[in-house]
């Protein structure tokens, strides 16, 4: 925050929220931050986001491509991919050692609490290094770019409704009176639970799903001239599902479907017709994690800074950018204005 304008220039808060979340997710699962928020961030930092950036982009052309992922070619691909297992190795390799040398010592009634990683839990399973790194990048990749998407979705909205702001920012001062948010502040303020959600419905990081039917299946609607009638899904079939859509339907949310408006959820207790986190035994286990990490940093933003505005160079409607997960297409553009400035 200290690096961020205070003088109401328009920053675009899209790429902040992506160098923000890419230090907090280095942070938590390897125990050291890329550091890229910083703008002293070192050149090493850099590349790495860089590189984490392009590889993630790589992946979702070939999740595209489906059969042919074999054929995508890009040079700067491979390049980045590199870059970022030459980045994430030696703290891999670190922390296997430590694993090692604190069992030992453990063994010998000598060792010490350490905090908390990811990492270091994995560290300690005895898998190969390989795979420790891939289980780290897995969940990186999973947590990252949906974080900063639902962040830069808030910001966006937040800077449009200046009716919506002065709510929460009532909400945050009312709560905190000044002071820094505890996990349960966070969790208490009814009016962000509810902007967030709405931010997660209209802007769902993750707009569609696959599922493939590992037997012959047959689901209850989705069959006939209607729709209306069950439909038979062979064994193999994939079926594509549109939560983007799915959350702007009129027969499910109402003729305000399309609005943003964080009061509905005062009343709506959705089931399927909600899916950001998606459902069932594969549900996001990061989604507390990124509820916590986002109502942190608005309610940080809210107290800050008197007011979030959109420019007058970029009030046109939400555009998408879709690549692994769903952005806004022309970035995020904020102007700050601090408090009491
Ligand atoms: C707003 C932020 C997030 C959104 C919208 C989101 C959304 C999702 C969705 C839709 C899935 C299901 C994918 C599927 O089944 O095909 C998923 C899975 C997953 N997410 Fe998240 N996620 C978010 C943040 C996080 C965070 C912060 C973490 C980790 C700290 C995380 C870790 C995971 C993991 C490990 C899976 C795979 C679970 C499995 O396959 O059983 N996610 N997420």
């Amino acid at each position: 925050m200290a690096a961020l304008p205070k003088d109401g220039q328009a920053v675009d808060m899209q790429e902040w929220a992506f160098r923000f979340t890419l230090d907090v997710g280095t942070e938590f699962l390897l125990g050291t931050s890329s550091g890229v928020l910083d703008p002293q961030a070192t050149e090493l930092g850099r590349r790495f986001a860089w590189a984490f950036n392009l590889g993630v982009d790589g992946v979702a052309q070939k999740i595209r491509l489906g059969s042919l992922a074999p054929l995508y070619y890009n040079a700067d691909y491979g390049k980045a991919c590199k870059m970022v297992h030459e980045y994430v190795d030696p703290i891999v390799l670190a922390a296997i050692e430590a694993a090692q040398k604190t069992g030992s010592e453990r063994h010998s009634n000598v060792g010490e609490e350490k905090r908390y990683t990811f990492l270091a839990a994995l560290a300690s399973e005895g898998i190969s290094p390989k795979k420790t790194r891939d289980h780290v990048l897995n969940i990186l990749i999973a947590a990252r770019d949906t974080s900063a998407c639902l962040m830069s979705a808030a910001f966006f909205e937040l800077a449009r409704q200046p009716g919506i702001q002065a709510k929460l920012r009532a909400e945050v001062d009312r709560q905190l009176e000044g002071r820094l948010p505890r996990y349960d502040d966070l969790k208490d303020m009814t009016y962000l639970n509810w902007f967030i959600k709405e931010a997660l419905r209209l802007y769902p990081p993750i707009p569609m799903n696959i599922r493939v039917a590992n037997k012959d299946t047959m689901l209850p609607v989705g069959g006939g001239p209607d729709g209306s009638a069950p439909i038979f899904v062979p064994a193999g079939q994939e079926v594509v599902y549109q939560i983007f859509s799915t959350h702007r339907r009129r027969d499910l949310w109402g003729e305000d479907a399309d609005q943003f408006r964080p009061e509905r959820w005062e009343t709506v207790r959705p089931h399927f017709q909600y899916l950001p986190f998606n459902g069932g035994p594969r549900i996001c286990p990061g989604q507390q994690f990124a509820l916590l990490e986002t109502s942190f940093v608005l309610v940080r933003f809210l107290q800050e800074y008197s007011r979030l505005e959109a420019p007058a160079t970029s009030q046109q409607p939400w555009t998408e950018n879709y690549t692994l997960t769903c952005s806004v297409g022309q970035g995020s553009w904020v102007k700050l204005t601090k408090r009491g400035g």
